[in-house]
């Protein structure tokens, strides 16, 4: 049986105050005029999945304006095990809540069990030629959707390197800078070596998507780039390397008042066809099939390494496609066997999928079938 959402519910999350949804297993196309609510929608299934949904807010920001009840998202996921009730929402401490059939789970990772989320957003577009930061947040979505408990380790890295900056802010005490930089270190080596692992294998479906004519990521390569020009050859010697460059970089990153290199700065190099990005995209249209093939390749990866089909958030893509690539990305879909959620002011624009799709409007923060 395919995983499915079949029922989903919203309180107080950004413009819903209360929406109550039923689904069936066949796709789902939301649709209403612009600022209706249809990206807060995916943004509430993102939310069931490690790290910050599919705009990276903060959870404040997904509390309704004006609403004294905290937000709540809940799901009920149809699985071959049977329908599992899991949801999420803020928690006193200001963090999140995680629910699982009536109880309380340790974290965000537990949902994995159930459900993993991909999604292609109008804010992905600059992924193969804006700024890294695009990149850095896809890779370490790709990797999480494989290893829920990577965004928790990038996490800690993170908190840890605040952490260093400060006590390089206040002249702290070497002993401290050495703990923290091993700490760092430890860390951003496993998160380094987990990124290249699920680059190999994403890259290598790319690869194997040669005959797909209207999404053409076959040529697509990314490779990724190294501060020192080379990628170390073990996880020790990444860490020793990590550990010799900070202590040798306090003095400029104390002046900088941020650490400068590590794992926090990869970035990869996109070509298309052994041509160089920006230079080698084609148009508007042209990109979007690219993107549209780089995450059929990762949702085919998803599929193949943890045997859940992930659930696919295509947000405002249809829309930029001719009637040909459309009708192809609705039965590249089909052959996923998941659930996927797509979004449009226009209803015209999915009348291809016919009956494997059920229409939903979204109006002003309400939904309604049909
Ligand atoms: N925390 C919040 N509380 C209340 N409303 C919010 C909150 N955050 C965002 N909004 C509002 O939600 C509305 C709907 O946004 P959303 O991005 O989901 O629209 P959309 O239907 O996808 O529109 P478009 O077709 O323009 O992309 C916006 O008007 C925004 O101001």
């Amino acid at each position: 049986m395919t995983r499915y959402l079949s029922r989903l519910r919203l309180t107080a999350f950004r413009n819903y105050t209360a929406a109550a949804l039923d689904l069936d297993a066949r796709h789902v196309v939301l649709t209403g005029p612009n600022g209706a609510g249809k990206t807060n929608l995916l943004e509430a299934i993102s939310v069931l999945s490690p790290g910050r949904g599919l705009r990276g807010a903060s959870f404040e920001t997904l509390q309704a304006h004006g609403s004294d009840i905290g937000w709540a998202v809940a799901a009920t996921v149809e699985t071959d095990n049977g329908p599992a009730d899991i949801g999420t929402g803020a928690s006193p401490d200001g963090g999140r809540r995680v629910r699982i059939n009536g109880a309380n789970a340790r974290s965000i990772e537990a949902m994995s069990d159930y459900l993993r989320v991909l999604w292609l957003t109008p804010a992905m577009d600059g992924l193969f030629s804006g700024p890294a930061g695009d990149r850095r947040r896809f890779l370490d979505r790709l990797v999480t959707t494989l290893i829920p408990s990577h965004s928790a380790s990038v996490g800690d890295y993170e908190k840890a390197m605040r952490q260093r900056n400060r006590l390089l802010e206040d002249n702290g005490d070497a002993a401290w800078l050495d703990a923290i930089e091993a700490q760092m270190a430890e860390l951003g080596a496993s998160i380094h070596l987990a990124r290249m692992d699920s680059l190999t294998h994403l890259q290598a479906l790319i690869e194997q998507s040669l005959d797909d004519e209207s999404f053409p990521a076959a040529h697509l390569a990314l490779t990724p780039l190294f501060e020192d020009g080379a990628e170390p050859a073990s996880s020790a010697g990444l860490e020793t390397a990590l550990t010799a460059r900070w202590r040798a970089a306090r003095g400029l990153d104390r002046a900088a008042g941020r650490t400068i290199s590590g794992p926090h700065r990869v970035d990869l190099e996109v070509t298309y066809a052994q041509k160089a990005m920006p230079a080698a995209l084609g148009s508007t249209g042209e990109q979007k099939a690219l993107l549209i093939g780089l995450i059929l390749a990762h949702a085919r990866l998803v599929k193949l390494r943890t045997s859940i089909t992930p659930f696919l958030l295509l947000d405002e893509i249809a829309a930029h496609l001719d009637p040909d690539r459309r009708r192809a990305l609705f039965s590249a879909l089909d052959g996923l066997g998941t659930q996927c959620f797509l979004t449009g002011t226009d209803r015209l624009l999915f009348e291809a999928l016919g009956n494997r799709a059920q229409m939903v409007t979204v109006r002003d923060g309400r939904v309604s079938k049909g």
